[in-house]
C-alpha cells in the first residue's frame, strides 16, 4: 500500500444537538482520487471543512500528509489546494487579474503567475471574458474562474467540494480531464459529489456518507456489485418485463440461459443484459429507512 494522503479515525462532529460526522474512519492513498458521495446535508462540507483545516472536529484524529490537522496546521495547508462550493474572488478585479494576484500571493514569479494565469483561461474557457470584471460574470463563468484560482499553485493534495455543480456538461468534461491530469502528475484528490456518475467516471474509491456515517467504501467496481451480479432481462413486446435472471454476465453463462428460455419465448421476445449502476448503489444505501438524512 502507498504512502496515505489522508487518513482519518473515529472523527466526530456537533453543531448544537446534530450529530453531523458520526465516527467516520477513512484512509486515501497518495495519488488516488477518492470521492465522498452523498446526498444534501450528509456532511460532505463538514468533511473537507475539517480535512482543510476551517473547522475544527469534537473527537477523533485526522492526518492530510502526514500531519495532524489540529496540532500542525499550518503544514497542513501548505500540502492543500481547496476549492470550496463558494471560493473568494475579487468581483471588481477580471479573470486575469485575479489569477495572477493568486500566482504572486502564493510565491510565483510576475512571468510564472502570467504563464499559470494564460493556461488556466483557455483550459477553463474563460478567453471571451478574460478582462471583463467578475461582478459582470454569469454563474458558469464564475464557477470555472473559482476553481482556476484554487488550481493556479500545485500542491500534493487537491480537495475539491462538489466541484462540478452548476457547470455545463463541456465545462465539467473539462474539469473531469483536469483532475485526472492532476493525477497523472502524482497529485491526490479528494472530492465530494452528488454525481453517481461523476464519481463512476474518476474515482479510485468511493465512499457513500449518509445521516454522518460512511455506508459503504469500495471502487466503483465493487460498489456496483454489491447490489449484485448481471441480469439477462426478458421483456414481451409491451416492453414489461417477464423474467429477470441473475449472471456472472460470462458469454458462455449467458448462452446458458438463452438455450434455456428460448423455447418458452415468443417471436416478440426482447432480451437484454443489465449491470447494475452506482444509482441501484446509491438509492439502496441511503434510503434505508432513518437513514436518510
Ligand atoms: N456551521 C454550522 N452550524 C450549524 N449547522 C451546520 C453548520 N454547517 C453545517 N451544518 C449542518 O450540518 C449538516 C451537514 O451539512 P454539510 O454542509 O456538511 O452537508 P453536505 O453534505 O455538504 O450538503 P450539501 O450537498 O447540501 O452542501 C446540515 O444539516 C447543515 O445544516
Amino acid at each position: 500500500m502507498n504512502k496515505l494522503a489522508v487518513e482519518v479515525h473515529g472523527l466526530r462532529k456537533k453543531f448544537g444537538e446534530q450529530i453531523v460526522l458520526d465516527g467516520i474512519d477513512l484512509a486515501v492513498e497518495e495519488g488516488k482520487i477518492f470521492a465522498l458521495l452523498g446526498p444534501n446535508g450528509a456532511g460532505k462540507t463538514t468533511f473537507i471543512n475539517i480535512l482543510s483545516t476551517l473547522i475544527t472536529p469534537d473527537a477523533g484524529t485526522v492526518r492530510v500528509s502526514g500531519y495532524d490537522i489540529v496540532r500542525n496546521k499550518e503544514e497542513v495547508k501548505s500540502s492543500i489546494s481547496l476549492t470550496g462550493q463558494f471560493a473568494a474572488v475579487d468581483e471588481m478585479l477580471t479573470a486575469e487579474e485575479n489569477l495572477r494576484m493568486m500566482g504572486r500571493l502564493s510565491g510565483l514569479s510576475r512571468k510564472e503567475s502570467r504563464l499559470r494565469a494564460d493556461e488556466l483561461i483557455k483550459h477553463f474557457d474563460l478567453t471571451n471574458a478574460v478582462r471583463k470584471r467578475v461582478k459582470a460574470y454569469s454563474g458558469g463563468m464564475r464557477r470555472r474562474l473559482d476553481l482556476a484560482v484554487s488550481l493556479v499553485v500545485h500542491r500534493p493534495i487537491l480537495f475539491l467540494d462538489e466541484p462540478t455543480t452548476g457547470l455545463d456538461t463541456r465545462s465539467r468534461r473539462t474539469l473531469w480531464d483536469m483532475i485526472l491530469q492532476f493525477k497523472a502528475k502524482g497529485v491526490t484528490v479528494f472530492l465530494t459529489t452528488q454525481y453517481l456518475e461523476e464519481a463512476d467516471q474518476l474515482a479510485d474509491t468511493i465512499a457513500v456518507i449518509s445521516n454522518g456515517q460512511i455506508v459503504a467504501q469500495g471502487t466503483p467496481m465493487e460498489m456496483k456489485l454489491r447490489v449484485g451480479n448481471e441480469v439477462v432481462e426478458l421483456r414481451n413486446e409491451k416492453d414489461e418485463i417477464i423474467q429477470e435472471i441473475p449472471t456472472n454476465g460470462s458469454i458462455h453463462e449467458v448462452k446458458q440461459i438463452i438455450e434455456e428460455v428460448t423455447s418458452a419465448m415468443t417471436e416478440s421476445t426482447r432480451i437484454s443484459i443489465r449491470r447494475p449502476s452506482l444509482d441501484d448503489v446509491f438509492l439502496s444505501l441511503t434510503s434505508e429507512k432513518g437513514r436518510v438524512s
